[in-house]
């Protein structure tokens, strides 16, 4: 099948300030030297590369009120918002090249402020091992990579729910998570109260990944933007040990892969972030080999032969 995509844009956010390893800044550099530009190119993609983004570096502290690094969090996830809504509101598909996955806050406030003004309805599918829904009451860490789809739902500090100045940025039943696998003890409570419509890997086991893609999928039109936020710590850490917060039992890479390609089938997808991924932890650039495969396939690269 072939598909006629924007532009798309490369948008690098070297930072770690929301983990709570150092490391995820060299992200958007791993995920180049693995070769994501060309492999989209190859592809077919027209590619702009902008670089990376310049925000504050990371301090290094320990968590104040619940927050570890709340200034620099804010800072960048606004940096990140400013650089994702201008490429789509310029035409062009953002792809977010991580750093950590605090981001997937700034990057989801400016693809719904552009689904806003242009009118289109939002599917979010958040592919992670953590449902990253804490909050400074509930947080084990203070790490704010815990606690972006919390943010987006509008529960949070005033800074970051409020980004693009509405709040909610996102509505709860905009959101899908697949692959979750590591929820505390008080997220888990807050994800049962707003409602968050999520696909753990008990559930993946039990019915099978295409059944639960194809029910997270359900109802997209031809109205829909679909974002993909996809946490490298989703995939199983036999085959992506290169992320901070590794979590066993994970997905296979067949069963990313063919996420992936159902993902790319919906012909909606308008936008992506490539999160988490840590150079520093990983083995000869294997994890950033496989995310940038796995963005191929997200982008029509599939085995099936058969109609
Ligand atoms: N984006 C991530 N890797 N998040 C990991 C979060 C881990 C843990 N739930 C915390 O809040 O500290
Ligand atoms: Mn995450
Ligand atoms: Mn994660």
């Amino acid at each position: 099948m072939s598909r006629h995509y924007s532009p798309v844009t490369l948008i690098g956010a070297p930072t770690d300030v929301g983990a709570g390893h150092r490391g995820a800044r060299l992200g958007p550099e791993a995920l180049r030297i693995a070769g994501l530009g060309e492999a989209l190119m190859a592809r077919g993609l027209q590619v702009l590369d902008r670089g990376n983004l310049e925000g504050p570096r990371n301090p290094w502290l320990d968590a104040v009120d619940g927050y570890r690094h709340i200034t620099e969090v804010t800072e960048w996830n606004r940096l990140v918002m400013e650089a994702v809504y201008g490429e789509l509101r310029d035409g062009r598909m953002p792809i977010l090249l991580g750093g950590d996955h605090c981001l997937g806050l700034g990057s989801i406030t400016g693809v719904a402020r552009w689904c806003r003004e242009a009118g289109k309805k939002l599917r979010v599918v958040w592919l992670d091992a953590h449902a990253d829904f804490n909050t400074s009451e509930v947080t084990p860490s203070g790490n704010i990579h815990g606690m972006p789809v919390a943010c987006l739902c509008g529960l949070g500090p005033e800074p970051l729910t409020h980004l693009s100045g509405v709040s909610p940025a996102v509505r709860p039943e905009d959101i899908r998570q697949i692959g979750i696998r590591s929820v505390d003890e008080g997220e888990r409570r807050l994800l049962k109260q707003y409602g968050i419509d999520v696909y753990d890997m008990r559930y993946i086991d039990e019915v099978g990944m295409r059944a639960a893609v194809e029910e997270a999928l359900d109802g997209l039109d031809e109205d829909t933007h679909l974002h993909v936020s996809f946490d490298v710590d989703f995939l199983d850490p036999s085959i992506a040990p290169g992320v901070g917060t590794t979590v066993l039992g994970g997905p296979t890479y067949r069963e990313a892969s063919l996420v992936m390609e159902m993902l790319c089938d919906t012909g909606r997808l308008g936008s992506l972030d490539i999160m988490e991924l840590n150079p520093l932890i990983d083995d000869h650039n294997r994890t950033a080999i496989l995310a940038v495969d796995l963005v191929e396939s997200l982008f029509g690269k599939s085995t099936l032969l058969r109609d």
